[in-house]
């Protein structure tokens, strides 16, 4: 489908732009130097499908693009600009992620705030790799990670959508990891061995709940101001199965969307964060569309957030 075909949506006024929905807003690719916001879709599911999950994520950015086009648009006078999609082709994942990787970077060169819609969780390598080939090596890269899994398997096989972060723990010595919202029985024990191994700072799901919201600001704050850059990517099964069944891995005891919505806030208000992905959404197994709904309503936080609202947490 073409990407005028997906922003549509019913017009309230042409002229009163406290009456418009993002349809109206969203720009092609052609006003990209100006762009505040870059839109990237990756539709790619072979991450997935190496993981021996269920395929479908591929489908997500169309399916996002087209729920937060009839949102209305609440944010300050902003460029938003779709750079349109990435796909991955005969399950040639590397080749995918650094062809993402080449329009983050363009992206972040035009000093654009990017936001990726995935896409498996796989979504993230191609992300991380544009903002490296933007900052070069010498800069320090954070990853604010809210997802229920660590995605620290090993990879001597292949890499997949749980391999992500141990591709770039090993080869990466500038960068750093922070996940929020992990569940204990989403991750096996020799995951935990892992994060150990690579010392990874991590949040489970029953601590986030236990916290109040000052107290998990101030931590992800903490993080945030560690690094030159910071990346945020959202891993829709942290969220509980019933707000977010259209999920490979669907979470019994997931975090509630408030929750995640104020995660977001938190972290994408802070200067250091110039790039948020939202990765795993599947609409082959989703039901009434509920988890596309969500998913569109916390891009649109993280899209608000970046714009300079006040943090709310
Ligand atoms: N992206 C990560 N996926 C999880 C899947 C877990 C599951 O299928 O239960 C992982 O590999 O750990
Ligand atoms: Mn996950
Ligand atoms: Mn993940």
């Amino acid at each position: 489908m073409e990407l005028e075909d997906i922003w549509k949506g019913t017009v309230e006024s042409t002229a009163d732009k406290n009456r418009f929905k993002y349809h109206q807003i969203v720009t092609g690719p052609d006003f990209a130097e100006k762009a505040d916001i870059a839109l990237i879709g990756f539709c790619c599911d072979e991450g997935v499908r190496r993981n021996n999950g269920r395929a479908g994520a591929a489908k997500a950015p169309d399916a996002i693009r087209a729920a937060l086009a009839k949102m209305p648009w609440h944010g300050k006078e902003a460029a938003l600009c779709d750079y349109g999609n990435v796909s991955c082709q005969d399950n040639r994942l590397e080749e995918a992620q650094d062809e993402l990787a080449e329009k983050v970077s363009e992206a972040y060169g035009q000093g654009s705030h990017t936001v990726i819609l995935g896409g498996g969780h796989e979504t993230l390598y191609g992300h991380y790799l544009g903002l490296r080939l933007h900052l070069g090596s010498e800069a320090s890269i954070g990853i604010l990670n809210i997802d229920a899994h660590f995605d620290l398997r090993p990879f001597d096989v292949e890499s997949s959508s749980g391999t992500m972060f141990r591709q770039i723990l090993e080869e990466d010595q500038n960068a750093g990891y922070f996940v929020i919202g992990i569940q204990r029985f989403g991750n096996s024990r020799s995951l935990f061995e892992a994060a150990g191994e690579f010392d990874v700072d991590y949040l489970p799901e029953e601590t986030v709940r236990q916290s109040d919201p000052a107290q998990l600001s101030r931590r992800i704050q903490s993080f945030l101001g560690q690094y030159d850059a910071v990346i945020v990517t959202l891993c829709m099964d942290v969220l509980d199965m019933a707000a977010a069944p259209g999920v490979s891995a669907p979470s019994p005891f997931g975090l509630e969307p408030a929750s995640v919505r104020a995660i977001i806030r938190a972290s994408c208000s802070h200067p250091a964060v110039r790039s948020f992905d939202i990765s795993e959404v599947n609409p082959d197994v989703d039901e009434g569309g509920r988890t596309v709904r969500l998913a569109a309503a916390l891009t649109n936080e993280a899209i608000l957030s970046f714009l300079g609202r006040a943090p709310e947490m």
